[in-house]
């Protein structure tokens, strides 16, 4: 749920054969989307040597987004580009356009990031930054926005929060020299279920109102899928004085946002799994226009602004290079930024925006929400919750979900099912015990590929 109204497509019954698939992916309007991108090939994905791409026409079905989306090929032209620039015209290229370059100066170039960005995450430019990586950022922002005090101090977050947030809060909490297992608030499922409920969530608020200082969710759950109700939570909580901050690795370039309507503190997210931006690539912030002021009105010299861990990077460029000692930060979110980026993570970064540039969230969640309903629908079709071997555990309820299903199979399947899915030459993400989630991307995944998945699935369940 985000507030964002969807609705759920439903399917006819005939829809459950490979023409039907093949009608939904002919008119596909983002199906040209695709062919921006490299699909590994069975072949290569078999081979344990160093190889182009392209080693056999039969391409692999690549359900792992959620994980780490597949190689745009403006990566390439724009990695020539900065490389080109880099030999051709060296120290000068901070402060150089180069005509036919895609690419602004590298004194620019984050800000060409976080202008592209902050469209997918419904923020003004200003409120968004190209910096790090989600885990160092979410220490950046804690540090200026977790302010323990003797009563208000603890967190409230996710019971199984990814272990890099988990870890991340925890040694906040004990940078401050408090315990960390009585200041970390953990909201689970009731027993025996999945999905989180948004009233849970806010009577947790309510119970822990007078002692909590802040809440880091995640906006979609890494394992189950589920996508929280965004703007309601942000808003429960700031009525209770807390501060309000969204990891948002598996909602950004998944799901619409809104994070300045909806008013949310910080946020942040990496940019490598629906984004597309390469392994481990440079990730990104959001401070709300509230937090990101300064206020010269105590004089030019004493800019008043949010405490932040700093460095000459989120300084005004205008003063950046007068090695004067004196900090005055970017307005909003570039004031965050410590260090000078590496250029080829932004070249990365900038190549993969390219192609959200083309397009929209509204549109491309349009067909993520057809082509997970679609996965959903073969999925269930003509089975009972009496007999099946696995359980969805992401929401049926499309406002509470992105892209992802987790699919919960019964003890001891994992291993079978997993062996039939790479045999077939279809990549998703498993985790023990018994969980493959499955991620069709609406930029580069087919109606098509959906039907061989769940074919194959299928296949797998019925020979165990
Ligand atoms: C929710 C969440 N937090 C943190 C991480 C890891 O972040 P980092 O990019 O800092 O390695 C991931 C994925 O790797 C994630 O899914
Ligand atoms: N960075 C990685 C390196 C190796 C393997 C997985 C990752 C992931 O990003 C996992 C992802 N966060 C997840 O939700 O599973």
């Amino acid at each position: 749920m985000t507030g964002i109204k969807v609705s759920k497509p439903v399917f006819p019954a005939e829809a459950a054969s490979q023409e039907y698939a093949a009608s939904l992916d002919a008119a596909d309007p983002l199906r040209e989307f695709r062919d921006q991108f490299i699909i590994p090939s069975k072949a290569n994905l078999a081979t344990k040597k160093l190889a182009k791409p392209g080693l056999s026409p039969e391409l692999s079905t690549y359900f792992c987004g959620n994980s780490l989306g597949i190689q745009p090929k403006a990566v390439s032209k724009y990695m020539e580009a900065q490389l080109d620039t880099w030999s051709s015209v060296g120290v000068c290229g901070h402060f150089t356009d180069l005509e036919g370059s895609p690419l602004k100066q590298w004194q620019l170039l984050s800000e060409q990031a976080a202008a592209s960005m902050s469209r997918i995450v419904g923020a003004a430019p200003e409120e968004v930054a190209a910096m790090g990586t989600l885990t160092t950022n979410l220490h950046l922002l804690l540090a200026s926005f977790y302010k323990p005090t003797e009563t208000k101090r603890k967190i409230i977050m996710d019971w199984k929060a990814f272990p890099s947030d988990h870890y991340a809060i925890e040694s906040q909490i004990a940078w401050h020299d408090l315990d960390a297992n009585e200041n970390m608030i953990l909201i689970g499922p009731d027993e025996g279920q999945h999905e989180i409920s948004t009233e849970k969530i806010l009577s947790y608020i309510d119970e822990h109102a007078e002692t909590a200082a802040l809440l880091l969710l995640p906006g979609i759950q890494y394992y189950t899928g589920q996508l929280f109700d965004i703007p309601t939570i942000t808003k429960y909580a700031q009525s209770k004085n807390l501060i309000v901050g969204w990891d948002l690795a598996h909602a950004y370039g998944n799901v619409e946002v809104k994070l300045h309507d909806w008013n949310v503190d910080f946020a942040a997210w990496c940019t490598y799994k629906y984004g597309n931006a390469g392994p481990g690539a440079m990730g990104g912030l959001f401070v709300h226009e509230k937090h990101g002021q300064v206020d010269y009105s105590a004089g030019p010299d004493a800019p008043q602004f949010r405490h932040r861990l700093t460095g000459w990077y989120g300084g005004d460029r205008s003063v950046r290079f007068k090695m004067d000692n004196k900090f005055k930060p970017i307005p909003g979110a570039g004031g965050f930024q410590v260090s000078n980026p590496s250029v080829i993570d932004l070249t990365c970064l900038c190549a993969a925006l390219s192609v959200f540039d083309q397009t929209s969230m509204a549109d491309l969640r349009q067909k993520s929400l057809k082509l997970t309903a679609y996965l959903e629908f073969l999925l269930l079709k003509d089975t009972d919750e009496e007999t099946r071997l696995f359980d969805i555990i992401t929401p049926s309820d499309p406002h509470a979900r992105g892209a992802q299903l987790s699919v919960l199979l019964k003890p001891g399947l994992l291993h079978k099912v997993s062996e039939r899915l790479e045999n077939a030459g279809i990549i998703c993400d498993k985790r023990e015990p018994g969980v493959v989630r499955v991620a069709p991307v609406p930029l580069y995944n087919t109606f098509s590929e959906v039907f061989n998945f769940v074919k194959e699935f299928k296949g797998a369940l019925a020979s165990s």
